[in-house]
C-alpha cells in the first residue's frame, strides 16, 4: 500500500517488508468441499466448470407473436394460423407452407418455421394473419447454445462466484459447486483489564472492544469465525486458548501484548508452541506486531490499541486471509487528495491518519482529518471513511497539502 523504502533503523521493518514476509509465508488452502448453489455466493471455485448441455437447449422465440416460414412472405397472401406454441408446451407437428403458429416468448420455434413476427406487426382476422411491416429472415429466433455450448469452459477454477455465476450454473442444471474450504479464523483478546459487556467495570478496567471490531472485519471476508473470548493471563487460560486455536483454526489472531518484552504467559506459551517473531514496523498506528506459526496455524499478535488493531488487520491480516482463501489479491485503490485541514506528523513512521474524504464538483478528492489521532481513539475510525497515508519522512502539513488517501470501501 505504501511508499518509501529508504533506510530504516536496525530491527525496524517497513510496511512493505512486513507485507512481503507475511504473504511469502502463506499459501492457499487446497481442501475443497461441495456446497449447494444457495451457499455458493462469494466462494472460490475449486474446479473448472464445463457446460453439460446447450443453453438455451432449443430454438425459441425472443418475442410474443407468430412463427412463420420466411419464404411465404414473398406472395403477401394471409397466413393460416394452425396452432400455438407456449413456453413449456411446444406445438406438435411441422408447419406447412402458407401456415403460421401463435408463439410466446421462450416457446419452441416449431419445425418448418424459421422466423417470428412480433404481434404488434400483425393484423389478425380470425385464423388468418397479415404482416404489416418488414421482417428479416430468422428474426426473433434464438438458437440452441447461443449462450453456452455443450463442452464450453464457462467458469475457471479460482473464480470467486458471484450472483450471475450462480444463475449461470443453475441454467446448466448444476445444483452444487466444488469450492475451496473457507479459512477458519480464531481470535481472542488478551489483557487482565478487559471486561466483557455486562460485567461491571472495576477501577482500571475497560470493556473489550477489539473482539467486536475483529469480528466485524472478519465477517467481511467470508471466513469461519471462532471466538475464543477474553483470555486471562494465567498459564491455564492462555494454554487452553492457544491449544484450541491450533486444533481448529488456519489463522489465529490475538490483540494486546504485542509490544511485550516483559515475561507474560502469552509470550512464553507462544515460544513453547510455535515460531513467532515480535516485529517493530515503521507505521503509526500499529508499530508492534507478532507474526509466525503455531503448528499449522498462521499467528498474528496485533497491538492492543483499538485503532492499531484495525490498521494492522487491514494491512497485514486481510491480505493473508485473502491469499489463504485462494483469491488473487485486489489492488487497494489509492487517490491523490487535497487536504483541507493541517495534519500533525512526526517523521519516522508511515502514518495512517483517519480522514473524511469526498469528491468535489470537479471530481477531485478532498479530505479532512477526523481530529485526534491517538491509537486509542476508536471514534476516529468510526468517523473516518479513509486513511490519509503519510510517508515516513514527512513532518507536519499545512492545510492545502496534497496527500494520498486510501478509502475504506469494502474494508469495514
Ligand atoms: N515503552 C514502550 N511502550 C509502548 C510501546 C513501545 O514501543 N515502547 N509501543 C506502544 C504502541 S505503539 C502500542 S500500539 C502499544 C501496544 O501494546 P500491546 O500490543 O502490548 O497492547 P496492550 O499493552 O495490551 O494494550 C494497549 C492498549 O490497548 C488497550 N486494549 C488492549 N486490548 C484491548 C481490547 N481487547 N479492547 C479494547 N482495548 C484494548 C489496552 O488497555 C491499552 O490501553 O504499546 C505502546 N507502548
Ligand atoms: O503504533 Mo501504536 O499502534 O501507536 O498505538
Amino acid at each position: 500500500m505504501t511508499h518509501t523504502c529508504d533506510l530504516l533503523p536496525p530491527g525496524i521493518l517497513s510496511v512493505e517488508q512486513a507485507q512481503t514476509h507475511i504473504l511469502g509465508s502463506v499459501t492457499g488452502l487446497q481442501a475443497s468441499e461441495s456446497v449447494t448453489l444457495w451457499q455458493a455466493q462469494g466462494r472460490i471455485l475449486a474446479e473448472t466448470v464445463c457446460a453439460p448441455l446447450d443453453v438455451p437447449p432449443h430454438r425459441n422465440s425472443a418475442m410474443d407473436g407468430y412463427a412463420l416460414r420466411y419464404a411465404d412472405l414473398a406472395s403477401e397472401k394471409p397466413l393460416h394460423l394452425v396452432g400455438a406454441s407456449f413456453a413449456g408446451r411446444p406445438f406438435a407437428g411441422e408447419v406447412q407452407p402458407g401456415e403460421c403458429v401463435r408463439i410466446m416468448t421462450g416457446a419452441v420455434v416449431p419445425d418448418g418455421t424459421d422466423s417470428v413476427v412480433m404481434q404488434e406487426n400483425v393484423q389478425r382476422d380470425g385464423d388468418h394473419i397479415r404482416i404489416t411491416s418488414s421482417l428479416m429472415h430468422g428474426e426473433n429466433v434464438r438458437h440452441p447454445g447461443e449462450d453456452m455450448r455443450t463442452g464450453d469452459t464457462v467458469l475457471d477454477a479460482g473464480r470467486k462466484l458471484n450472483a450471475a455465476d450462480l444463475g449461470l450454473l443453475a441454467s446448466l442444471g448444476i445444483s452444487d459447486a466444488k469450492v475451496l474450504r473457507r479459512p477458519r479464523v480464531a481470535f481472542c483478546s488478551t489483557g487482565d483489564e478487559l471486561k466483557s459487556i455486562g460485567e461491571p467495570l472495576q477501577p482500571g478496567d475497560i470493556y473489550d472492544s477489539n473482539r467486536y471490531t475483529l469480528y466485524g472485519l472478519l465477517q467481511n471476508l467470508d471466513v469461519e469465525i471462532i471466538d475464543l473470548g477474553v483470555v486471562r493471563d494465567t498459564p491455564e487460560a492462555v494454554e487452553h486458548a492457544f491449544q484450541q486455536a491450533m486444533q481448529q483454526a488456519d489463522v489465529f489472531i490475538t490483540s494486546g501484548g504485542a509490544s511485550v518484552g516483559e515475561a507474560d504467559y502469552v509470550t512464553s506459551t507462544l515460544e513453547r508452541l510455535g515460531q513467532v517473531n515480535f516485529w517493530k514496523i515503521a507505521m503509526k498506528p500499529g508499530k508492534p506486531l507478532a507474526f509466525g506459526t503455531l503448528g499449522e496455524c498462521v499467528f498474528f499478535g496485533l497491538p492492543g490499541n483499538p485503532v492499531s488493531v484495525m490498521a494492522t488487520f487491514m494491512l497485514f491480516v486481510r491480505p493473508a486471509i485473502l491469499r489463504l482463501r485462494g483469491e488473487s489479491l485486489p489492488t487497494v485503490p489509492e487517490y491523490t487528495a487535497l487536504c483541507t485541514t493541517p495534519l500533525k506528523k512526526v517523521p519516522g513512521r508511515t502514518d495512517y491518519q483517519r480522514g473524511i474524504c469526498e469528491r468535489d464538483a470537479q471530481g477531485q478528492w478532498q479530505v479532512r482529518s477526523t481530529g485526534g489521532q491517538g491509537s486509542h481513539i476508536l471514534r476516529s475510525m468510526s468517523q473516518a471513511n479513509c486513511f490519509i497515508a503519510l510517508p515516513r519522512e514527512m513532518g507536519n502539513l499545512e492545510a492545502g497539502a496534497t496527500v494520498t488517501i486510501i478509502p475504506f470501501e469494502g474494508f469495514l
